[in-house]
């Protein structure tokens, strides 16, 4: 079995002793090509730290991430820049938006950076079903939070990477909006195979994923299949 995304046995601590903090404390981790994992843990647990280190964000204090059969350690800044640009699609807690960027210059900005053509079609069905229409070309520094939010999703899904890390994609969206942004997300990543891991801290939200995985302390404490996994996606 090929795995598009390893974690193994990662550590990491920070400061030193008696002020050590493990914040990943021995993670391995195999995720399959175009399967929805979801993380979930109380805060502190190590959900943000495990998700930048699977996405080369930071290194880890021992262990190895292999993202399509490469040790991404192995890497220079450069080359992981491009790498990340081209296989990644972030969404990040505060969504780093770019605030002098409209909407849609936000949201096509990934594949203009990598000189590739906007398939106008795919992002404006994004668009709609993210409810962007109306808000194109106001700057993204002039929305609501929740708004960001949906433009930070559209930005991760615009183009088509194999794997969208997401740290908390719906924290900011009410409940139904969440369920309905978590299906476009579902659906367009079945569509293209693409590879979705997802930090929540709503049990409803982790159950929509294939696999959920529970970390404590720095830990992995718990992985289950859930309901939705073979063939409901
Ligand atoms: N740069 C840092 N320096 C020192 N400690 C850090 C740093 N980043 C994270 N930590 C610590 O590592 C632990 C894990 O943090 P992390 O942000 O991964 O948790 P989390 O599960 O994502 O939390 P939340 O749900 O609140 O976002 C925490 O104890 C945190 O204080």
């Amino acid at each position: 079995m090929s795995y598009i995304l390893q974690a193994k046995d990662l550590k990491k601590y920070y400061g030193k002793e008696p002020n050590l903090t493990k914040a990943l404390d021995g993670v391995s981790l195999n995720i399959r090509q175009g399967e929805f994992v979801s993380i979930i843990g109380t805060s502190g647990s190590g959900k943000s730290t495990l998700l930048n280190m699977l996405g080369g964000l930071d290194n880890p204090t021992s262990g190895s991430v292999v993202i399509r059969g490469k040790e991404i350690e192995r890497m220079n800044d450069e080359q992981l820049t491009v790498f990340r640009r081209r296989n990644i699609g972030f969404i990040f807690q505060d969504y780093n938006l770019v605030p002098v960027l409209n909407v849609y210059q936000n949201i096509i900005l990934p594949i203009e950076l990598d000189g590739n053509k906007v398939d106008r079609e795919y992002i404006d069905r994004i668009i709609h079903f993210l409810h962007l229409e109306e808000k194109l070309s106001n700057l993204s520094s002039n929305l609501s939070g929740g708004q960001q939010q949906r433009v930070a999703i559209a930005r991760a899904l615009a183009s088509k990477p194999a794997i969208i890390l997401a740290d908390e994609p719906t924290g900011n969206l009410d409940s139904k909006t969440s369920q309905d942004v978590l299906r476009l997300m579902k659906v367009t990543c079945k569509q293209f195979h693409q590879t979705l891991v997802m930090i929540t801290h709503n049990p409803e939200i982790a159950l929509m994923a294939d696999r959920m995985i529970r970390i404590e302390d720095g830990r992995i404490v718990r992985e289950s299949q859930t309901e939705t996994s073979g063939g409901g996606r």
